[in-house]
């Protein structure tokens, strides 16, 4: 890789207090305008690695940079602009409901806020404006007016992508965000998705259990399995076999290619 990465991960490791290991000596460069789509099994630890990269979890031990800068110490102002730069959409979209779609749109710019002008709702004529475009962006741009809880799973999840684009972010984090949709929907999530990626040279990283999607989407697919990294290659050398080996329950050792495209093996 020549282009220096937005994320980087060194030897990241995360144990829950409860002891269960979420991520083991994870290493792990993603450059800027990346497609990358997690994949693994129930518990592999996508969640969690990807919760580390905006610090809604904490790790054990290793570093992350963003931009070449060390996040794992971030408090206060640093974690807040930390938080800025970095937009995240939920299964479960988590929209206020009751609030309008624009009042949700307009939420994802508070960062620019002091607490007081955005709790009383004061944005600027700019960013209201800029609420309508985003809006308009996931074909939404009728539904300003509406409550959120009145609109579809799919439409909230576009008007969730348009809140995340209200943050100009650097990295949008996608967790499982086609979960909770039909078909139909998925693709049209996945595409807004796409377009901010490719319009905008955001970087994605998207966890996904619905392998033909990561092949669609992906510009590279890493896979995880007991917390640690088993694959990791550009799209164009990704396998059905290699995709088949990561969804193999965990029960026997498995041989599967690694980020250096050599085979290692992975007792499960
Ligand atoms: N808050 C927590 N406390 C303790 N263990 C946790 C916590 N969150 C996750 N885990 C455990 O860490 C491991 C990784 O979980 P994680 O949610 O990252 O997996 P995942 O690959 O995202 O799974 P899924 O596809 O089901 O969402 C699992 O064993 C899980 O049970």
């Amino acid at each position: 890789m020549t282009e220096k990465p937005v994320i980087e991960f060194k030897q990241v490791s995360k144990k829950y207090p409860n002891g269960t290991v979420g991520l083991k000596n994870i290493n792990l460069k993603i450059p800027q305008g990346e497609f990358l789509v997690i994949v693994g099994l129930s518990g592999a630890g996508k969640s969690t690695l990807m919760r580390t990269i905006n610090r809604m979890h904490d790790i054990s031990s290793g570093d992350i940079l963003i931009d070449g800068e060390s996040i794992v110490n971030l408090k206060g102002k640093g974690l807040r602009q930390l938080r800025r730069k970095i937009g995240m959409i939920f299964q479960n979209f988590n929209l206020v409901n009751r609030s309008s779609v624009q009042r949700n749109v307009l939420s994802g710019r508070v960062g620019y806020y002091s607490t007081w002008r955005s709790m009383l709702g004061l944005f600027s004529k700019a960013d209201k404006q800029k609420a309508v475009e985003a809006l308009q962006r996931v074909g939404l741009g009728e539904k300003l007016y509406t409550r959120a809880d009145q609109l579809s799973g799919g439409q909230q999840q576009r008007v969730a992508i348009a809140r995340a684009f209200m943050q100009d972010p650097k990295i949008v984090l996608a967790d499982e965000p086609i979960a909770s949709l039909d078909p139909l929907t998925t693709d049209s999530v996945m595409n807004d998705l796409k377009r901010l990626n490719e319009e905008f040279h955001i970087t994605v990283i998207v966890n996904l259990h619905s392998v033909p999607l990561a092949r669609k989407y992906a510009d590279r697919i890493i896979g995880l399995r007991g917390g640690e990294l088993i694959y990791d290659e550009p799209i164009e050398k990704v396998t059905e076999a290699d995709l088949d080996a990561i969804y193999e329950p965990a029960v026997e050792t498995k041989t599967v290619k690694s980020a250096e495209g050599t085979p290692s093996e992975v007792i499960s």
